[in-house]
């Protein structure tokens, strides 16, 4: 089999909504929604080991340090496991008081009568029942019509506030969802839902949760977005009902689509960190939290620290995050090409601490997540002087002067050409130490004196070459123009930096000086002492035998 050269024959397009006056386009999110983690449910049911107990209450911490106030915690009446961990969330008191546990069931006496026993001593609970309704579902799955699937819905509903009123103890919440909700009739999700309602009466004080499953992505999101607004506008007591979004990612746009999900008018979200759950996953709660984050809109949920979150997660699943997801990725704050390690570079110059983030090519503030800048600037062969300069100057204290940056990265580029592979900071610092520090023949400074006297400079210096001592002296204004003086060889120096590397008594000097032999190309040399004249001899020299070296390789 091949792709089909008419899918069309095979598969069918959405059709959209018929709401002309929607009003969600031109709607901003500005208020959070109540965030439900369904991690220990949906997340558990997809993966290939569901979670033993240790992992799963493991994960219910971390939901709960996160800030998660809902939390689906099992489908009790699937397993002994999931029995078991509901019960142990119960009786070994894990369940903060500002936070609710929820549990899954399908429309069926003896598993709602099992969830029940489940949830028994819980201060609060979510009892959430579900059946599916789209047309296949009911010709497929149930082989039922319109009524018997309602009269499912129905009967279920009415068997949980019969258990409900047997565990006054509980403070109960319900739960419905119309399964498959995105390919059910928008009319038909709406009579089942209400019928619910009728049995459940929900007031504003004590509302239920209808929640709208894209149980399978099969529409672009503003198609989600009309059906979740033509239902908030048909749905009866919308005042007592609170609309919950419950998304998958089939499509790979279940984010974009709880989006706008929210902004045709839902009140609440489930998902799971990460995007895990079935197939390609529910939607995930970290990205969107993090895109209100970083529309100085503050989710509610604490993702300090983005990297611990995604361990427990990762051990816990036992799948990895991949590299390049949103906000948690490895890669996701790093920079390798030239141009975005230049422009990140001088927005971290120019960022004001207080202000406004407005570091190019990163949304948010790594550190906000508790990421170090280190990753944020890697270099390859795509990388130009930004990134290298940057590297340099955060690890180790070195800045090198603009000509000298476009030098040096020629000599990086020929490196990581040669290994076609990444240099980390270290080893472009060995590189630099290579080109520049220990640019030592022929000429290495042994010791040098200096006196001044009325603005003029005598410098008497030692040099080792080729295993002599050679001595050199010569007279200048200052201590530079004293040692160019004093070389055998005429030079012209061309431009000369210096800053100081770190503080106090271990602070060094670094020195920097582009020097040209006659009829040569311009080349830098690099001095660090902690001595500034010192410094300056040993970047002149380094420059002097870089040039000499250059002449005899062009002579040659
Ligand atoms: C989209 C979602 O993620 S929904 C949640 C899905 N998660 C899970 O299913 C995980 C846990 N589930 C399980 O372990 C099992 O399904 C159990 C233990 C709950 C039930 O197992 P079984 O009794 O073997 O039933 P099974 O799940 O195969 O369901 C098949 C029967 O239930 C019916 N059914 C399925 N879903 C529902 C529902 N939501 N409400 C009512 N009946 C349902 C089917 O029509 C079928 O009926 P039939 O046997 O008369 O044809
Ligand atoms: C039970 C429902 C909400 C579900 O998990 C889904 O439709 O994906």
């Amino acid at each position: 089999m091949t792709m089909l050269t008419d899918p069309s024959s095979k598969y069918r397009a959405f059709q959209p909504v018929d709401i002309p006056d929607r009003t969600w386009p031109s709607k901003t999110i500005t208020e959070v929604p109540v965030w439900c983690s369904s991690d220990l449910r949906d997340g558990n049911q997809s993966l290939i080991e569901p979670m033993d107990p240790a992992k799963k209450l493991r994960f219910f911490q971390t939901l709960v340090k996160v800030g998660v106030k809902q939390i689906e915690v099992a489908f009790p009446s699937a397993s002994q496991t999931d029995f078991d961990f509901v019960r142990t969330l119960i009786e070994d008191g894990h369940i903060p008081d500002d936070v609710t546990i929820q549990v899954l069931t399908q429309a069926r006496d003896d598993l709602i009568t099992r969830t029940f026993e489940s949830l028994r001593g819980a201060k609060r609970a979510i009892v959430h029942v579900y059946n599916a309704t789209a047309p296949s579902f009911r010709r497929i799955v149930f082989n039922q019509d319109k009524a018997g699937v309602v009269a499912i819905a129905v009967n279920a509903a009415k068997r949980i506030r019969e258990l409900a009123a047997q565990q006054p103890e509980t403070e109960w919440i319900f739960q419905y969802s119309p399964e498959i909700f995105t390919s059910t009739e928008l009319e038909f999700a709406v009579e089942v839902c209400d019928a619910v309602l009728g049995v459940w009466q929900p007031t504003p004080e004590h509302k239920v949760i209808l929640n709208l499953p894209a149980t399978v992505e099969v529409a672009t999101p503003n198609i989600y977005a009309d059906q979740i607004e033509w239902f908030c506008r048909h749905i009866s007591r919308r005042d007592s009902v609170l609309i919950s979004l419950h998304t998958h990612n089939d499509r790979g746009t279940g984010v974009a689509a709880t989006e706008l999900g929210l902004l045709a008018g839902a009140d609440r979200v489930e998902g799971c960190l990460f995007g895990n759950g079935e197939r390609t996953g529910n939607v995930d709660l970290v990205t969107l939290a993090l895109n209100m984050y970083t529309q100085g809109l503050h989710p509610g949920l604490d993702f300090s620290d983005i990297d611990a979150v995604r361990k427990v997660v990762e051990e816990c699943n036992q799948l990895p995050v991949h590299p390049r997801h949103p906000y948690v990725g490895d890669l996701v704050h790093t920079a390798f090409s030239g141009s975005h390690q230049d422009a990140i570079r001088k927005g971290f110059v120019q960022q004001d601490p207080n202000g406004i983030w407005e570091v190019p090519y990163l949304p948010i503030d790594p550190a906000d997540i508790g990421r170090s800048y280190e990753a944020v600037i890697r270099v390859n062969s795509q990388s130009g002087k930004g990134g290298i300069t940057y590297l340099l100057e955060q690890e180790y204290g070195i800045s090198l002067p603009r000509r000298l940056q476009i030098e040096f990265s020629q000599v990086v580029q020929g490196e990581t050409d040669r290994l076609g592979l990444e240099m980390t900071a270290l080893q472009i610092h060995e590189l630099l130490d290579r080109e520049y520090l220990q640019a030592t023949t022929p000429y290495a400074l042994i010791r040098h004196r200096l006196q001044e006297e009325n603005g003029t400079s005598a410098v008497d210096i030692e040099v080792l070459s080729h295993g002599e001592t050679l001595h050199w002296r010569g007279i200048g204004k200052g201590p530079l123009e004293a040692l160019v003086a004093a070389l055998p060889v005429q030079v012209e120096v061309m431009d000369y930096h210096e800053h100081a590397i770190g503080s106090g008594t271990n602070a060094k000097a670094a020195a920097y000086i582009e020097l040209r032999l006659d009829g040569q190309r311009p080349l830098h040399g690099i001095g660090i002492d902690e001595n500034l004249t010192t410094a300056s001899f040993r970047a002149l020299l380094s420059a002097l035998n870089r040039a000499l070296r250059s002449a005899d390789e062009q002579a040659a």
